[in-house]
Parts: C-alpha cells; structure tokens; sequence
C-alpha cells in the first residue's frame, strides 16, 4: 500500500498554515507526518501549526524545490522505515515554492514512488492579493501544476472580483477543481482521498519532469529577513513601529509574522500580516520549557536588514 500524499502550495501568506491546521482538524487519520518549509532561517509556523498527534517536521534550511530536496527524499526515507504506521503525509511548501520539483520527487525516485503516491496538489490562491503577483514565475507554475485550487480570502473581495478572479486563473489552468473559501472552509473530504492528481496534465505542461531536466528559477529579488531578539519588547512601540512601517513599506512587504516576548504579559503576542492587511493576537503562554525570545519575518523586496534591526532595537522595553 503507497501512502497518499497532499501538496499543499500556494504564495505568501494564501492561507497554506490555516488550511493545515483545518485539515489536521477534520482529518480522520491518526498518523499524519507534516512536512513544512519556510521561507527564511525561521520556524515561526511551527507557533502557528495546532498542536496535533501529527508529528510536525520542519524543513527549513533552504526552499524544498531546490537545495533541500535531498532532504525531502532523505527525509521520505525514513518515515518510510522507521514509522509503518504513517498513512499521510502533508507536504506544505514555502509560498516561493516551484511544486513542480516537489511533485518530481514522487514520480523519479523509485525508492519513494514505490512507498507514496501523490492524492493532490492544492494551490492555495490570495483572493484579495493574487492579482498583484500573477507575473511571478513561482506563482504561474503552482496554479499551472494544481489539480485543486482554493480561492481563499473571499471575505475581503466582491462577487465581481472573484468572478473575474476565477475567469484568470480557468485561463492558466483549464483541468483543476475551483473552491472558494473564507479561513480554508473546504472540507476535508473534497481534499483528501480522491487522488486527483493528474500526472498526464502535469506531463502535458513539463514534459521535462520525467526525465529530471526540468529547470526553474527563483524570483532573487524576494529576499527574507529575520530578527530575533531575548529582551522583552515593549507593544505600544512595537505597534507604533508596524504601523508606519506598513503604510510605508506595504506594496512591497509580500508577508510577515511574527512570535513576540511582549514586557508585562506571560503570554506570546502573535502577528501576521500580508501587504497592507495585518492583524495581531494573544498567543498560547511561553513555557518554562522555552527560551523566550522574539522572533519576526519580513519577506519582500527591497528590504534593508540593518534598519529593520535598529526598529527592533527601538522597540525594546
Ligand atoms: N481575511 C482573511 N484572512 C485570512 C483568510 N485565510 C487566512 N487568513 C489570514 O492570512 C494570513 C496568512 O495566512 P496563513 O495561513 O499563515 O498563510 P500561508 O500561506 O501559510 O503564509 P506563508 O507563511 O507566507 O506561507 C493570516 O493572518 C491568516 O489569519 C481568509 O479567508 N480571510
């Protein structure tokens, strides 16, 4: 018996965490192994991932579709080996991601096409700020390689947009299945377990895939940054500093979240943002367990890393 695998991919900040975390949820398997990647020297995601059952492995040495995918095939080794009892795997890429390497791992490797079989690959599609990145080379290919896309964020888009939305993306990919959802509200089973992966559909678009010549490039101008600092930092100011910085820098802020150790509250301060929308909340309490520290992601393009550490330093209590 092969064990099935999820793709899930889609840009910054689509909505690939909150489906995770809804798919854990309703997922009735018990021994799910979720594979995440990050952007950028950081595991902020794994704060923001549930605690489930699942065991959450986290890849984030580099991006999954190029230098880490030995690590990925390594990594499928061993799940194979060690735990017989694994009966899905979810891979959830980083938003730069190209799947298309990811989806080849399955198909090249005889060691790991013989223990999994891709179920899906779901695109995961920013309602309100896809638009704005339809020209990047990451983003054709995860519409182009889906078989199941989510409009997602269509609380914060009209009827006439998302109508517009879907006619675009039926234009870049004829064959996927087309859901619309609020926080990722698809249920699980329209997700899982149908094996509507195409492999002909994928041939058809990189014929290249089959015999391990396919070449992508990434987008140099998405650059991350990470902070990461012990003190605790003060909120007022921190919020001054989001805000300005936001306003400001928003059109080309792609994403940015982070994990705060806010002075006066035992709790994590959790914010995440996407160009101009941002929000911030009360996290879960930091553990005696843990080391308290801030830690924050900016991605996007031209971003000076040297300005944003003296922000931060600013923002100290
Ligand atoms: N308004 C609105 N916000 C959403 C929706 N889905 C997700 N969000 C928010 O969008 C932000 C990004 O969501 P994530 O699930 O972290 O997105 P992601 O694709 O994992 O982001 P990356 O970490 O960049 O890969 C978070 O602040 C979410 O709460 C939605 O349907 N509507």
């Amino acid at each position: 018996m092969t064990v099935p695998v999820t793709i899930l991919t889609g840009f910054l900040g689509s909505g690939k965490t909150t489906m995770l975390n809804r798919l854990l949820e309703e997922s009735v398997s018990e021994n799910t192994a979720v594979i995440i990647n990050e952007f950028g020297d950081t595991s902020i995601d794994s704060h923001l991932v549930i605690p489930t059952k699942e065991e959450i492995i986290e890849i984030n040495s580099g991006c999954i579709c190029c230098n880490v995918r030995q690590d990925l095939i390594t990594l499928l080794q061993n799940i194979n080996i060690e735990n017989k009892n694994i009966d899905r795997v979810i891979i959830e890429t980083t938003g730069l991601a190209d799947p298309a390497p990811v989806i080849q791992t399955f198909l090249m490797k005889e060691s790991i096409s013989h223990a999994y079989e891709i179920d899906s690959v779901i695109t995961m599609i920013d309602g309100k700020h896809i638009v704005r990145h339809l020209y990047e080379d990451e983003v054709k290919s995860q519409i182009a390689f889906a078989d199941t896309m989510i409009i997602n964020k269509i609380d914060l888009i009209d009827e006439a947009e998302l109508l517009a939305l879907k006619h675009t993306l039926f234009n870049m990919n004829r064959t996927a299945e087309v859901f619309t959802a609020e926080y990722g509200s698809v249920h699980v089973n329209h997700l899982m377990n149908r094996y509507t992966f195409n492999l002909n559909h994928v041939l058809e678009i990189a014929p290249d895939l089959a015999d391990n010549s396919y070449h992508h490039h990434h987008n140099n101008e998405i650059i991350s940054v990470v902070l990461k600092v012990k003190e605790p930092l003060d909120m007022e100011k921190v919020n001054q500093w989001l805000g300005y910085f936001v306003t400001f820098k928003g059109e080309s802020l792609y994403r940015y979240k982070g994990i705060l150790n806010v002075a006066d509250t035992n709790r994590k301060i959790v914010f995440q943002g996407v160009h101009m929308t941002f929000a911030g909340m009360d996290g879960p309490l930091w553990t005696e367990k843990e080391d308290r520290q801030s830690e924050i992601v900016f991605i996007g393009k031209g971003l000076d890393s040297e300005s944003l550490n003296q922000w931060l330093q600013y923002c100290l209590a």
